[in-house]
């Protein structure tokens, strides 16, 4: 067996966006996102396939979830179609789909096999592929069990888990699609540390990513699993509009020209984002509130008709994001507050005027509430709003979390709510190799 068709482990971070939502979805105007401690992980390992089922077999489990395992063979396209898998029916299991996986590998498998000079379908070894989140992602039914593993057994199937809307998907698509590029391609066409390796995971993540939501986002969940906290201004949506369905003529090269070319113009500024000394990113997951959809519809409809009060807002949400991303880079913490407190109030506004709960009146009497604690400098409802996540600056002592940890048990009596500090930090670092070899992951 060559050399690089190894084991090896990727990881993803999960994401939180500041302050950005809606506008970042127009590459006029950009977001801020920090990534999360909370990773997920994907760990290959060679296979023999099993006898009689193919001979092409790529097994993906995600062993924290009750039966979540996925079977597929894999076969060459004609046409330069690059590479198609079918989900096998092993016999033992109900039989179930997973969607980003399962485009995830029609996206990566075709791009490898496509490669110049010519398609080597010989590239691809049967090959199992562990799937593992940290517990963040989840909120989890049962008592945590003790003694804590780092990788909980959530005692249900992934469709029924309770996410906490931590980028799962985002996460899951990058640490696979990085895994599978370092297992089957040699460092001298694919390395996650060299800024063109990096370049082809974003984008071939993101097309994969696109291609499983059914719709380009975007993309700034992929964008810092990628590279971890940036100011993130996003790529042309019509990057992927020309590319084929994957499993027709023509796809393998397609998908190769696409994530190759040097179109690709998002634009994923490090430098000014980082979090001073002293200071945590901390989210609280509040479950019990009411779903949010369509929200992106309702802010788009309100921006088509009020164009100029639209845009006005827009710009004034993206010069209080980049003022905040300057103070909480230097730690000033006066200016965090007041730049988170602007940010709040210009997403309640768009809320108001477009229809969507984007900082519903039960978050405001939260996040007031939390504002009010010593040690927390700032809050705001992340992403696209709704009820059921915040996100805190607080001071890192912990007499803080102490204080914010009492609070959300007594908030959450009070309201008929349960409102909980996750355990995941705001953090900087991107998708990388892990060192561990991925063995006995039960006793992490
Ligand atoms: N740990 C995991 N193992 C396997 N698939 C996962 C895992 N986490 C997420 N996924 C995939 O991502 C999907 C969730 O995506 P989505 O609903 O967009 O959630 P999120 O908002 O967390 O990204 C799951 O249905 C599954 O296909
Ligand atoms: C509205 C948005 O700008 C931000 C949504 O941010 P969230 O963090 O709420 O995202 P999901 O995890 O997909 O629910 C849409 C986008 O940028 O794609």
């Amino acid at each position: 067996m060559p050399e690089h068709k190894k084991s090896c482990v990727v990881s993803a971070p999960g994401k939180v966006l500041l302050a950005g939502g809606y506008i970042v979805l127009d590459r006029e105007y950009s977001g801020l996102v920090f990534g999360l401690s909370a990773r997920i992980n994907v760990v290959s390992h060679p296979i023999q396939p099993t006898q009689g089922v193919h001979l092409t077999e790529i097994v993906v489990e995600s062993p924290q979830f009750d039966d979540d395992s996925w079977v597929y063979g894999y076969t060459p396209v004609q046409g330069e179609g690059g590479v198609k898998v079918t989900q096998l029916d092993p016999g033992t299991k109900p039989f179930k789909p997973n969607h980003f996986v399962e485009t995830t590998l029609n996206y990566v498998l075709s791009y490898i096999v496509s490669l110049p000079p010519k398609p080597t379908f010989t590239t691809i070894t049967p090959a199992k592929f562990i799937i593992l989140a940290d517990n963040d992602y989840y909120s989890s039914s049962s008592a945590s069990p003790s003694p804590a593993r780092r990788f909980r057994h959530l005692g249900q199937t992934i469709t029924k888990a309770n996410k906490t809307g931590l980028g799962s998907s985002a996460a899951l698509v990058t640490s696979l699609t990085g895994c599978l590029l370092s297992t089957y391609l040699p460092p001298s066409l694919f390395s996650l540390s060299s800024p063109s390796g990096r370049a082809t995971l974003h984008n071939l993540s993101q097309a994969a990513h696109c291609a499983a939501q059914g719709k380009i986002g975007s993309g700034f969940d992929v964008a810092s699993a990628v590279y971890g906290s940036c100011i993130y201004r996003r790529f042309s949506p019509s990057l992927l509009s020309s590319l084929p369905p994957s499993g027709t003529k023509g796809f393998g090269k397609a998908v190769v020209e696409t994530v190759n070319s040097s179109d690709w113009d998002q634009e994923i500024n490090k430098e000014e984002t980082d979090l001073a000394k002293g200071l945590k990113i901390r989210m609280v997951d509040v479950t019990g509130g009411t779903a949010t959809v369509s929200m992106v519809k309702l802010v788009n409809a309100w921006r088509e008709g009020n164009k100029p009060e639209a845009d006005e807002l827009f710009r004034h949400v993206e010069g209080r994001m980049r003022v905040l991303a300057q103070a909480l880079k230097t730690g000033d913490e006066p200016a965090i507050k007041k730049a988170m407190s602007e940010v709040r109030k210009l997403m309640k506004t768009m809320g108001e005027r477009s229809g969507a709960e984007i900082e519903p009146g039960s978050q405001t009497k939260m996040l007031d509430e939390i504002e009010g604690l010593e040690g927390v400098v700032g809050s705001v409802v992340p992403g696209a709003g709704g009820y059921d996540a915040a996100a805190l600056v607080i001071r890192d002592d912990e007499g803080t979390v102490g204080r914010v940890n009492r609070f959300l048990e007594e908030y959450s009596q009070r309201e008929g709510v349960k409102a909980r500090l996750l355990d995941v930090l705001g953090e900087v670092e991107g998708a990388r190799v892990e060192s561990w070899d991925g063995g006995s992951w039960e006793e992490l």
